[in-house]
């Protein structure tokens, strides 16, 4: 794996302002002079307990969010065009139910991210290889479906066909098996690491999960209460962690005679 940069995220903060009907509440530092360096090719593990600012991170490099201070910077990206462009960034999200219209069929679904760039239909093939592309094989079934009548598995690999049909440089992957069974998020993974080698897209990988984190990632941030407390690459983080947050992490995940599936038995 090279070591191009993707995002530079430089000493990035988030502060939002207190809620409440006269926002009497307390504001909330949601990240806390963050930097960090997302690179070309590899998954990025973003892990933390809930309120840590792991979503807000990803909101921010989506540019759903401002930063309150710092910086985010984005490589120039040149697919043999004349003009350079910035990283296309998809998402995935936790509830592939919620994030997925129920109104839609499945064909409709991948189409609608291509339909919203370009303004116009999608050449059926480019539907029919994404759904291929994350195993929802034989396509012809599962077009003129509905999200209601699939699996949480399926919705997901929907999800990310939707994600990939744009053919992003990046995905970021927020809770994306938090919702699934243990064995069917296991099979995501595996999916979103086999187009990882095939098409050498990056991932953001959040979640809350450090086994799920060690599974799939080359590099590990620990974040708690928005700050990153630790870094390194996952061999470092599993075997030579130095944070007690994330030692404790680990001993959530493994300790108590518990069988984690997603840990590799080379930890
Ligand atoms: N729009 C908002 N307005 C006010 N506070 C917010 C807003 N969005 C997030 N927060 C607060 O910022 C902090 C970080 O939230 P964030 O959603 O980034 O955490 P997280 O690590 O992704 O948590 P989870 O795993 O539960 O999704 C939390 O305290 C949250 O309540």
């Amino acid at each position: 794996m090279d070591d191009f940069w993707l995002i530079k995220i430089d000493n990035v903060s988030k502060v939002f302002k207190g809620r409440g009907m006269f926002r009497n509440e307390p504001e909330v530092k949601a990240l806390d002079n963050v930097s960090l360096t997302v690179k070309k090719g590899e998954v990025l593990g973003i892990i933390g307990e809930s309120g840590s600012g792991k979503t807000t991170l990803g909101k921010l490099i989506l540019g759903l969010l401002k930063p309150t201070s710092g910086n985010i910077s984005f490589a120039d990206i040149n697919n043999n065009s004349t003009e350079n462009r910035k990283p296309l960034v998809q998402v995935i999200f936790q509830d592939p139910y919620d994030s997925l219209s129920h109104m839609m069929t499945v064909e409709q679904l991948v189409a609608e991210p291509c339909i919203i760039n370009n303004g116009k239909n999608v050449d059926r093939n480019r539907i029919i290889r994404a759904l291929e592309s994350v195993g929802l094989t034989p396509v012809e079934s599962f077009l003129r479906k509905y999200p209601h009548t699939l699996s949480g598995g399926q919705r997901q690999r929907v999800a990310i066909a939707r994600a990939m049909i744009s053919e992003p440089d990046m995905i970021i992957a927020d809770e994306p098996i938090s919702m699934l069974d243990a064995s069917i998020g296991v099979d995501i993974l595996n999916l979103m690491l086999d187009m990882k080698e095939r098409t050498g897209i990056t991932f953001l990988f959040i979640t809350h999960d450090i086994a799920a984190a060690a599974y799939i990632s080359d590099n590990i941030a620990v974040m708690k209460e928005g700050k990153i407390v630790e870094y390194g690459s996952r061999k470092q983080i599993i075997s030579d962690c130095c944070h007690e947050y994330t030692k404790s992490l680990l001993l959530s995940a493994t300790g108590a005679g518990t069988e984690n599936e997603y840990f590799c038995s080379e930890f």
